[in-house]
């Protein structure tokens, strides 16, 4: 079978049949009707700003969906954050894309929510290191879409094997209970060291260390067990033994201490979220998270033709005109008509992104996860 697990092929996004079947009606009547209006469209989540930034990504898709469409896109820097407004902006014949608004807006909503929640835990520990360990929680065909989304937030790594090799990086994480329960408890001591000797050494030593016994007593044989061998140990408490997790995780650190094992960190992980994240950064070394990424709101968008053969354009609720967005020097977001003078103290953010169906931006992760932190700083992300 070419497509076991049913997924819709690249082939069907990119020629319009990943589409909601009233786009198909929509053309045949365009066409029946001899109409095809040179448009403007426009992509956006909320009309006006609204005080709260998203960070938008998922552009790079939308460029390749959009290459070979006699159709000139414009958008947002990949990364970059956002409230109220658009964020793209497609000109030309509405039947050279209509089938393609499913897809657009399903490559900037669900991605740009991850890349959002990923965000705010990687500044909920600005100095530690935070891992994306979510993969798990999604269908494996978006899979590197989690790990890119939480790398252009700049989460410090990811678990996925697969998302890696797509982008070019190397997954990481530290070990499964399963790798425990296959040694069985008593045995945790030999589970590690078996580790110790297997694995590569490149591969940081982190024993997963709240399995059997109590968080500080595993944690100290596992740092008895392998000496400098240790790099840390991972303490996943399920919830319904996590009671103070921060008390745990202080009396760990304490107990590691006093004996000399001030050396080996400690990782966090298991339903972390930026508040948690705040909690623990104090103390522990670094986090996996996942569940708060991947379990992110989509970001709204819609798409919505503003201006047809030249006259604006639009439906109750929504604000008609071709629009360009800023960022203001207070770290605002400012919307106005494209038309119409710019605020002097503002910067447009819009950038040509497909012309005539070329592609004319190159595309960089680190580069965008660079614009990325630093727009998060300009507009105070942390802080709202
Ligand atoms: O989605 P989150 O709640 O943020 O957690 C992500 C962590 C927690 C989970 O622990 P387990 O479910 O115990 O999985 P495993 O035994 O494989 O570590 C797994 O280790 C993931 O890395
Ligand atoms: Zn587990």
């Amino acid at each position: 079978m070419s497509n076991p697990f049913g997924t819709i092929p690249d082939e069907a996004i990119l020629e319009g049949t990943a589409t909601d079947a009233y786009f198909d009606r929509t053309r045949t009547t365009l066409e029946y009707a001899g109409k095809n209006p040179h448009v403007v469209a426009e992509v956006t989540a909320d009309q006006f700003p609204t005080g709260s930034f998203d960070v938008v990504t998922g552009v790079k898709d939308v460029a390749t969906l959009f290459e070979g469409r006699a159709v000139d896109v414009d958008a947002l820097p990949d990364g970059l954050l956002f409230d109220g407004g658009p964020v793209m902006r497609i000109e030309g014949p509405y039947l050279e894309f209509a089938e393609l608004e499913t897809s657009l807006l399903g490559f900037l909503s669900q991605p740009s929510g991850f890349a959002t929640a990923a965000l705010e835990a990687r500044l909920a520990a600005p100095e530690s290191t935070v891992l994306s360990f979510g993969a798990r929680h999604v269908h494996p065909s978006i899979a590197a879409t989690v790990e890119r989304a939480a790398l252009l937030a700049g989460l410090d790594g990811f678990s996925h094997v697969a998302a890696g090799e797509l982008l070019g990086r190397e997954a990481g994480g530290t070990m499964p209970h399963a790798l425990m329960f296959c040694f069985g408890e008593g045995n945790q001591a030999e589970a590690w060291a078996t580790f110790d000797e297997a694995v590569p050494e490149d591969v940081p030593r982190i024993a997963l260390a709240d399995t059997f016994w109590d968080e500080k007593s595993e944690s100290l044989l596992a740092a008895e067990t392998l000496g400098e061998d240790l790099d840390g140990v991972r303490i996943d408490t399920t919830g319904s033994r996590r009671g103070d997790f921060r008390h745990i995780i202080r009396e760990v650190r304490w107990e590691l201490d006093v004996r000399g094992y001030e050396d080996v960190a400690i990782f966090c992980s298991g339903g972390l979220g930026p508040d948690s994240i705040r909690e623990l950064r104090d103390i522990a070394d670094g986090f996996g998270v996942g569940s708060h990424i991947t379990g992110a709101d989509s970001v709204d968008f819609s798409l919505d033709i503003v201006e047809i053969a030249g006259e604006p354009i639009s439906k109750r609720g929504k604000l008609s005109g071709v629009k360009e967005v800023y960022r203001t020097e207070a770290g605002g977001h400012h919307v106005a008509l494209a038309d119409r003078d710019a605020p002097d103290d503002a910067t447009p953010l819009f950038e040509p992104l497909v012309r005539d169906g070329e592609l004319v931006r190159e595309f960089d992760l680190d580069e965008a996860s660079e614009r990325c932190l630093a727009d998060a700083e300009a507009v105070g992300f942390a802080d709202t």
